[in-house]
């Protein structure tokens, strides 16, 4: 599915009426590697496994969320950057060819997927409104923080000497190359303040970019993005921006979701997305999480309701949350589901 021709917002009303009403992100991408026993203490994280001997892995994880019940896959160029790709040695062409693959990997997922619930003749998948459901791929665009590789993305601190422009330097390349390998829509995510929605808006703006994008923004309370900065003024950006399609909130404590869904929608008519982490608390030094007293995985799943009628229509997970949180998404939406369709 793709923009062709339609307003963004058309294209993804339309989506959300295919959907349904409400629509499933995936869970946890990178942590979901890691369970899966890849390595991730490196200062590419998840972007480590888009070097080919782990493109394996990338894909299974992908297809375990679809199979979980997934309407959107988010690729694993979280923190895959040219800029890092180089400092670890590979040249700048190997660099976009690595992003490129991101892309191409979660396609190469939904093929599978689609192949398979093509294929199988039995009476799997019995929910007609989730056998047809639609699926896109996101790009992920992690933030600068995510680049720092410091845990940035939940300090949101970059200091005065970047500025707006920096960051648009910073994204320009990394976004195009994402856009041009064919991405459904672009996934902002884990924004920890207001100078990187801006530039992303701007970014958008200057290079004409048709692909529709959302903006999501790591919260510490129930009305702050992580550099206490305002989520309403932070949706307010991405409500100017023609191309952001909705505006929402990721790798966040479920404690705080149901706060930030009020505060979002005083900023805007946007439809609102949310997919909170486990509520755990992430030691960037030896890349682990800790327990901090919030909801435990798959304890928010008895909230999605909840969370509908505060007016999100997007849910998945983020750090740390499994399939199995998905599951339990999609079924709170589509009623009970076949979990594989083979
Ligand atoms: C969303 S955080 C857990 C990603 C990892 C971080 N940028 C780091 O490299 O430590
Ligand atoms: N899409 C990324 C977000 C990290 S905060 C992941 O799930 O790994
Ligand atoms: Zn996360």
């Amino acid at each position: 599915m793709g923009l062709e021709g339609k307003g963004t917002s058309s294209f993804f009303r339309d989506f959300l009426d295919e959907c349904g009403g409400s629509a499933v992100i995936d869970g946890g991408f990178a942590t979901e590697l890691e369970r899966h026993g890849a390595d991730l203490n490196d200062q590419l994280w998840s972007a480590k496994c888009l070097v080919s001997s782990s493109s394996h892995l990338v894909r299974r994880v992908h297809l375990d969320y679809l199979d979980a019940g997934a309407n959107i896959i988010l690729t694993a160029s979280y923190q895959a950057t040219i800029q890092g790709f180089e400092a670890k040695g590979f040249s700048r062409e190997e660099g976009v060819t690595l992003l490129r693959r991101s892309v191409e990997i979660a396609r190469e997922a939904r093929e599978i997927y689609h192949d398979r619930c093509t294929k199988d003749s039995s009476d799997f998948m019995r929910n007609e409104r989730y056998r047809k459901r639609p699926i896109l791929i996101a790009a992920s665009v992690g933030s600068y923080g995510a680049y720092l590789a410091d845990g940035s993305e939940y300090i949101g601190d970059y200091g005065d000497a970047v500025t707006v422009q920096t960051l648009k330097d910073f994204h320009r390349e990394r976004v195009k190359v994402l856009v041009d390998a064919g991405a459904d829509l672009i996934a902002f995510e884990t924004i920890p303040n207001k100078l990187e929605a801006q530039a992303y808006a701007e970014l958008l703006e200057e290079e004409g970019i048709e692909t529709p994008a959302w903006f999501s923004f790591s919260c510490k309370d129930e009305s702050n993005v992580v550099s206490g900065d305002s989520i309403f003024e932070c949706a307010s950006i991405a409500d100017s921006c023609k191309q952001v399609l909705a505006v929402g909130v990721n790798c966040t404590a479920p404690r705080f979701i149901h706060g930030l869904i009020s505060s979002i929608k005083k900023a805007t008519s946007k439809p609102v997305l949310v997919y909170p982490n486990s509520g755990e608390t992430y030691i960037a030094e030896s890349n682990q999480w800790v327990k901090s007293n919030g909801l435990a995985e798959d304890d928010f799943v008895p909230y999605i309701g909840k969370w509908r009628d505060a007016g999100a229509s997007l849910f998945g997970g983020c750090c740390r949350t499994t399939p199995n949180t998905i599951r339990g998404i999609a079924e709170a939406i589509y009623g009970k589901v076949q979990d594989k369709c083979i």
